[in-house]
């Protein structure tokens, strides 16, 4: 196995109050990586901080090269990041905003050329919104919207793509879907690192999980191992139901406790 990024102790403090305390994990090439804890666990600082938006304590590599290294430019092309209910406030037509995600590529008074037209086109099937690439996006449903910017994220088409709960406004049918995208954009041999609160689509579909918790990484392995009934029990007070699923246990949270 390659490794596409790690972290190494990292910490991060907001207005002064420690949120991160140390966190080292690992990305494998081709895989999906939940990150899971409960409210205020430090899932959003964390990847800020991979994403280069706070600042922080500790070491961070992309392909075993320290972001520090790397220009905005480049570290936006290696990495793309999907803020939590990210929002356009703009009436962007949907394929434009989308088109914004091949900016880290072009050069100062560079025009997009075919392959990011392509790449443009290919993210807006992939998250199946081409039948709004017309409208403006502020004229679309939340789930929708969320869908668009799911979009410009994948148009990057960067080797590891950040995202925060990309499920969260999604019902079922486009949940499933943005889970299968993110499997299949990790399965092509990208990364993926994606926030999740829903403990059976994270089991179901993430290679490994980290779960957080007040800042430490508490667990880090295979879903069924770190959803052990212990942690369920310590870390998010609940009981859960399982069930097997193809790739090990699909959990279900069941009971408050
Ligand atoms: N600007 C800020 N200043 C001070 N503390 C902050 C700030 N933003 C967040 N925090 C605190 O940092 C901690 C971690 O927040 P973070 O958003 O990373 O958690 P999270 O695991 O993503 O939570 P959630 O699941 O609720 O989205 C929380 O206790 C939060 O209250």
């Amino acid at each position: 196995m390659v490794r596409a990024l790690r972290t190494e102790n990292l910490k991060a403090a907001l207005n002064e109050r420690r949120v991160l305390r140390g966190v080292s994990l690992e990305l494998q090439k081709g895989e999906v990586l939940g990150l899971i804890g409960p409210n205020g666990a430090g899932k959003t600082t964390l990847v800020r901080a991979v994403a280069g938006l706070i600042p922080h304590e500790g070491d961070i590599f992309i392909d075993e090269e320290p972001v520090a290294s790397l220009d905005r430019r480049e570290r936006a092309r290696r990495l793309s990041y999907l803020a939590q209910g990210a929002e356009s406030r703009w009436p962007i037509l949907a394929e434009r905003l989308v088109a914004l995600g091949r900016l880290p590529h072009l050069g100062p008074f560079m025009r997009p050329g075919a392959e990011d037209d392509a790449a443009v086109q290919r993210a807006m099937e992939r998250a199946d919104v081409m039948a709004f690439k017309d409208r403006p996006v502020t004229r679309l449903s939340g789930g929708e919207r969320a869908r668009v910017m799911l979009a410009r994220a994948l148009a990057v088409e960067a080797p590891v793509l950040l995202v925060d709960e990309p499920t969260a406004s999604l019902d079922p049918y486009h949940q499933l879907q943005i889970m299968e995208v993110l499997r299949g954009f990790a399965d092509e041999g990208r990364s993926v690192i994606a926030v999740l609160h829903d403990l059976s689509l994270a089991s179901r579909f993430c290679d490994r999980l980290a779960l957080l918790h007040e800042g430490h990484l508490a667990a880090f392995g295979v879903p069924g191992e770190v959803l052990c009934d212990a942690n369920l029990e310590k870390i998010y007070r609940i009981s859960a139901r399982r069930q097997k699923g193809e790739r090990g246990e699909i959990v279900l949270p069941w009971a408050r406790l």
